[in-house]
């Protein structure tokens, strides 16, 4: 049975996602501490897959799963999923609302409940666990008074309560989750897909719109942007692009070529179904006949056939 690896312990908002990704077929899920651990597993061939968080539509990007997927060999997303996030703060049975002093849990979740500890435990010291089931762990170990976690976390850790549910300043909502593989066969197009890329451009006049240009041009609809520090020189960048399409699409693959050409690297981080299967809007003149019937157009010039 192949091994999945997920960010643990059990519990955690990426089990439940790990479970959801890997559901059609049997898989064991292997617990790490980090996502960068549970990546390196997957790199060394440990594990076959792992379960990461990527995005937050309250917080946004998961900067740890960002940085780990572009350091060391290339990784390559083959899945995606959407999961709602809820939060609970759980406490040993006994535990009064008024005494609690410190409160741990995952720092995206933490910043997910910022108003409502603001508003009901204002005293209390926030402390930063690996994750929201690592917070929980640590409250029924004694370490914290109060733990914030995902609704199922309970069920994991019977020592605990659930003192407030429901606590989420932002009622719905989601994060993204992949699955996340060493390169190999990448999933089948199917429409409805969404193309994953890194990319370093020169800090030059134009550079970031000409590169978004090379997009816009061939009709591919861009749905995240986000940059993150390159961290060995200050002021450089990597991009962080996401845009609908698969890269065996023409239109998709043409694009890739150009960025390969504009830009001093760039990682292809997987072309995988999206979640929401919403399917691409191609214009016409963006269409795999569109691409197929102009490329044999200049065929055809070159070799003397047309003028
Ligand atoms: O700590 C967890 O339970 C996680 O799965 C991590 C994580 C995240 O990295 O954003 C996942 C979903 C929630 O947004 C909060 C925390």
């Amino acid at each position: 049975m192949p091994q999945i690896a997920y960010l643990g312990p059990a519990g955690t908002f990426t089990e439940q996602a790990t479970r959801s990704l890997t559901g059609d077929f049997d898989a064991e899920l292997v617990p790490f501490e980090t996502v960068p651990l549970a990546l390196a597993a997957v790199r060394r061939g440990e594990v076959l897959a792992a379960g990461v968080p990527v995005e937050n539509s309250v917080e946004g990007s998961v900067p740890a799963t960002l940085d780990a997927l572009t350091t060391d060999e290339p990784l390559v997303a083959v899945q995606e999923t959407l999961l709602p996030v809820q939060f609970d703060l759980l406490v040993r049975p006994g535990t009064e609302q008024r005494a609690i002093r410190t409160v741990a849990s995952h720092p995206h979740a933490l910043a997910q409940v910022r108003e409502w500890l603001a508003a009901n435990l204002p005293g209390a010291e926030v402390r930063a666990t690996s994750s929201t089931a690592a917070g929980a762990a640590a409250v029924a170990a004694g370490e914290f008074d109060a733990a914030i976690s995902a609704p199922v976390a309970v069920e994991h850790y019977p020592s605990l309560a659930r003192l407030v549910g429901g606590i989420a300043d932002v009622r719905d909502a989601v994060t993204r989750f992949l699955l996340v593989r060493r390169p190999g066969k990448l999933p089948e197009p199917t429409g409805a897909d969404r193309t994953s890329v890194c990319a370093v451009i020169g800090d030059e006049v134009g550079s970031l719109a000409e590169l978004l240009a090379e997009l816009s041009l061939r009709g591919i609809n861009l749905s995240r942007i986000e940059s993150r520090p390159i961290k060995d020189r200050f002021g450089e960048y990597r991009f962080f692009l996401d845009f609908d399409g698969h890269v065996a699409d023409a239109r998709i693959g043409d694009a890739l070529t150009a960025l390969r050409r504009r830009c001093s690297t760039v990682r292809f981080l997987g072309s995988y179904p999206k979640a929401d299967k919403s399917p691409a809007s191609v214009r016409e003149t963006a269409s795999e006949q569109a691409f197929r019937l102009s490329a044999q157009w200049v065929e055809d010039v070159r070799a003397g056939r047309l003028a």
